[in-house]
């Protein structure tokens, strides 16, 4: 067991035969598998794939999909959205954005207690930003704010961590800073999915790669799906796409 109680061996995040679509037209198509508990996975894919689609039906944003889904609960979840979803003119501190993580332990309602002053506390530090709890969201850089989210997900001291695009707009260092935490997630075994571009990163740092185009092209281990075969028939099938096809079947 981590710190705050991450089981060593988390039942594996499931999908079956999922099909998310937008007004009939689908966005992910027919996806079955597994992706490996306590490990660091990789959604990679042609823009456009459906990448952060699957990734916020994962999250529990959207429940208008197909198929089945079998994940932990909502509580044992901390999401990641991207940046730019997040909306920086709503004049809240860096510590509130932080402390928002905490909401599903003691309610949105509730005053923090020590223990959770320690945690946004030690988060801030984990993540570079000692010193910038009273500086609203709007005043942070978009790398920044990328590491004051980051350090809302590990207050949620979540068994499952969902990434989309973290490292947008971010530096290198800070990058390197953060994938080092990602380590960290590994080392207490929680389950890590992460939407990413670079795929050096991914070779470097994922031990596991779902490579979507709409379609599974190929999921497993990250050294046999990154070959050359694989990424070519991806961006065959991205050339195809049809955004005005309807979902197989005629369903909704
Ligand atoms: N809210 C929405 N309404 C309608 N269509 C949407 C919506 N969100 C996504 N789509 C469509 O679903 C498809 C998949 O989009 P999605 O954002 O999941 O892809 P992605 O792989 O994350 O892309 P990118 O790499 O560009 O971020 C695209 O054709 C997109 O236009």
């Amino acid at each position: 067991m981590s710190r705050l109680g991450v089981p060593a061996a988390l039942p594996p995040v499931r999908v079956h035969d999922l099909t998310v679509s937008y007004h009939g037209h689908p966005a992910v198509h027919h996806l079955s598998g597994e992706f490996a508990a306590g490990a660091l996975t990789a959604i990679v894919g042609p823009n456009g794939a459906g990448k952060s689609s699957l990734l916020s039906v994962l999250a529990g944003t959207r429940a208008d999909f197909q198929g089945r889904l079998q994940r932990p609960p909502a509580q044992q979840v901390a999401y990641l959205p991207q940046t730019a979803s997040i909306d920086r003119t709503v004049p809240v501190t860096v510590h509130e954005v932080v402390a928002m993580g905490l909401w599903a332990r003691l309610g949105c309602f509730r005053a923090l207690d020590e223990a959770g002053w320690v945690s946004v506390t030690h988060a801030l530090a984990a993540v570079g930003l000692s010193g910038f709890e009273q500086r609203l969201i709007g005043e942070m850089s978009a790398g920044q704010a990328q590491r004051v989210l980051f350090a809302r997900v590990l207050v949620q001291d979540a068994a499952l961590i969902l990434l989309d695009e973290p490292f947008n707009a971010v530096d290198a260092r800070t990058t390197a800073d953060l994938l080092a935490v990602l380590q960290r997630w590994r080392r207490e075994a929680r389950t890590v999915i992460a939407v990413l571009h670079d795929l050096d990163q991914v070779r470097d740092h994922f031990d596991q790669v779902l490579l979507l185009a709409r379609e599974a092209v190929a999921w497993g281990p990250t050294a046999q799906v990154l070959n050359a075969e694989h990424l070519f028939k991806a961006r065959q099938m991205a050339e195809s796409w049809d955004d005005d096809a309807p979902v197989c079947g005629g369903r909704p």
